[in-house]
């Protein structure tokens, strides 16, 4: 690790500790941590900056834990098993603390590209992108208008309705590694039509993440069409 990507995962673990002070004093914080209240403090306040293992162990273990219980406060799943996860995927600035937890919890190489479906993977996409530094794309179920040409991926679904999804073929070049992305992940079919998109784009798949999978069909659905990882941060 260079210096640069030391710090950077330093001040990331200061985010994390942040936003669990939130809704913690320091003695809780430190029963959830196991760090002593007084470095958490010194911390906290940006006085000291916590050493490399310690900002490691909070952004990849405890973050995701925290993150996860998070997410879970915030998402209302109604007697049909549908999921109302607004409270997420419309705040931007937790989703941008979720990024840095994402990359470094699940093993995801940096992408070039993150993409997503429209319309509720996108603010998740956007933070991760804003994260690794690279481009964000998104397939929507029509084609923009003024674009020439698309990359076009077709699944009939279990419904029998036919989805189509569109990506401006400009928006990954071949070579480039994607990584796959959404708010949810229920039969996987929308993960696999961006798998398909990433293929004929003859990309890379970096992994594929979802914040919340509805059960786990969709998880062993996009493990069967790729060998990156795959991952949600939490199931309901
Ligand atoms: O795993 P699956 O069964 O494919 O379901 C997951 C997809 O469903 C939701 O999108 P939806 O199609 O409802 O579109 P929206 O984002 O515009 O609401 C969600 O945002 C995922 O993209
Ligand atoms: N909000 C949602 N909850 C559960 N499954 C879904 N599939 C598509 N949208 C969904």
């Amino acid at each position: 690790m260079n210096r640069a990507e030391k710090a950077a995962l330093q001040l990331r673990a200061v985010d994390v500790l942040r936003m669990l002070k939130e809704t913690r004093t320091y003695d809780e914080l430190a029963e959830t941590t196991g760090l002593p209240a007084g470095d958490l403090n010194r911390y906290v306040n940006g006085h000291v900056l916590p050493g490399t293992d310690r900002a490691r162990e909070v952004v990849e273990d405890l973050g995701r834990e925290a993150l996860a219980e998070e997410l879970d406060a915030r998402i209302r799943v109604d007697d049909d098993g549908y999921v109302d996860n607004s409270a997420t995927v419309f705040d931007q600035p937790f989703l941008d603390l979720a990024a840095p937890v994402v990359a470094n919890g699940f093993n995801f190489e940096r992408p070039d590209v993150v993409l997503t479906a429209a319309t509720d993977g996108i603010t998740l996409a956007a933070a991760l992108a804003s994260y690794y530094g690279v481009r964000c794309a998104y397939a929507k179920k029509r084609k923009e208008t003024a674009v020439e040409e698309f990359i076009e991926a077709r699944q009939r679904l279990q419904s029998g309705i036919e989805l189509t999804y569109y990506l401006p073929a400009s928006a990954i070049d071949p070579g480039e590694s994607v990584l796959v992305v959404d708010d949810l992940i229920r039969s996987g079919e929308t993960q696999e039509l961006l798998l398909d998109i990433a293929h004929t784009a003859d990309a890379d798949v970096a992994g594929v993440f979802a914040l919340i999978a509805a059960g786990e069909d969709g998880i062993r659905r996009a493990r069967d069409h790729t060998d990156a990882p795959v991952g949600a941060l939490t199931t309901v």
